[in-house]
C-alpha cells in the first residue's frame, strides 16, 4: 500500500490565486479529502501553470495517436465515448478493460509526458508511476461512465494521479452500494449512465470536484475498492478536455 499521501507544495497557501493567470511561483493550494475506511483524495487545482498547461494541451492534442475503440460493456459493443491512448514502460503485463487491450506506446515517443511524469513524482513523494491512460473529451457529449480502476494488475490500493488540461469538467465520486452488490458498478459503464437509482444517496457518499486546466487530483488507499467515479456528459462543456491518469502496474 502506498504511504500516507502528502502532496508537496512550492510554498504555503495564502490567498486563493486567480486561476486565469497562472505563474510558476504561485502558491499551490492542496485540498485533502479523507473518505471513510482509508480512501483518500487530494486535489491541487493549480498544479501546472496556466500557460504551460496550454502548451501541454496543444502538444497532446496534435501529437498523441488518439483512437476511439469499440469496447464491450454488459455483453454489448459500444464505441468508447471519448478518445484514448495508452503509454507504458517496457516489460509490464498487458492492460485490458472492457474487452479492450490498448497498444502500449513508449514514453520516449512523447518527451513532454516524461516531463509531466517528473512533476508528479516530485509532487507525490515515494510515487513511481509506470503507465498512463490518456483521454480526450471532444465536447460535452463525451464522458466516462461510473467505474473503478480496480484492475488486478494495479494491486489492492492503487494510487492514481490525474492531470487535466483544457475544458473544465465535473469529476464525481460515489460510494459503491455495498461489497456484495459491486458487480454492476465495477465494470466501466460506457453506455448511457443509468437513470437515478431508487436508493437514496447520502451526502457523504458522493463528492464532486471541478477539474480545472492544469489541476492534479490523486486517488489513493481504498478509493478504487470502495468508490466509483465518472465524468458525466455536460451540454455546456463545448471545448476539448484532455485528461492523463498516471498509474502503477505492480
Ligand atoms: O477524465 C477523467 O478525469 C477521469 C478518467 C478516468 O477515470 C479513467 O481514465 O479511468
Ligand atoms: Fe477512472
Amino acid at each position: 500500500m502506498s504511504g500516507p499521501l502528502k502532496l508537496k507544495r512550492e510554498s504555503d497557501p495564502v490567498n486563493d490565486p486567480d486561476p486565469e493567470i497562472g505563474t510558476a511561483e504561485k502558491p499551490k493550494k492542496v485540498v485533502a479529502l479523507n473518505l471513510d475506511n482509508g480512501s483518500l483524495i487530494s486535489h491541487m487545482p493549480n498544479f501546472i501553470s496556466y500557460k504551460e498547461s496550454w502548451q501541454y494541451f496543444d502538444y497532446l492534442d496534435k501529437n498523441i495517436p488518439w483512437t476511439r475503440p469499440t469496447i464491450r460493456v454488459f455483453a454489448r459493443s459500444h464505441v468508447q465515448p471519448r478518445d484514448t491512448c495508452y503509454i507504458a514502460s517496457p516489460g509490464l503485463p498487458q492492460l485490458g478493460y472492457s474487452g479492450y487491450k490498448p497498444h502500449a506506446y513508449s514514453w520516449d515517443e512523447f518527451p513532454p509526458l516524461k516531463d509531466i511524469l517528473d512533476l508528479i513524482h516530485k509532487a507525490i513523494p515515494g510515487s513511481s508511476f509506470n503507465s498512463l491512460l490518456l483521454n480526450r473529451y471532444k465536447g460535452g457529449n463525451d464522458y466516462v461512465g461510473w467505474h473503478a480502476d480496480d484492475e488486478k494488475l494495479y494491486g489492492p490500493t492503487p494510487q492514481i494521479a490525474s492531470v487535466s488540461f483544457g475544458c473544465e469538467r465535473d469529476f464525481l465520486l460515489k460510494k459503491k452500494p455495498n461489497r456484495n452488490s459491486q458487480d454492476e458498478m465495477t465494470s466501466r459503464n460506457e453506455s448511457e449512465p443509468p437513470r437515478k437509482r431508487s436508493k437514496k444517496v447520502n451526502n457523504v457518499d458522493q463528492h464532486s470536484f471541478l477539474l480545472k486546466h492544469g489541476s492534479l487530483l490523486v486517488m489513493s488507499g481504498y478509493t478504487q475498492r470502495d468508490w466509483v467515479h465518472s465524468v458525466p456528459k455536460r451540454v455546456k462543456a463545448e471545448s476539448v478536455r484532455i485528461n492523463l491518469t498516471f498509474r502503477k502496474i505492480l
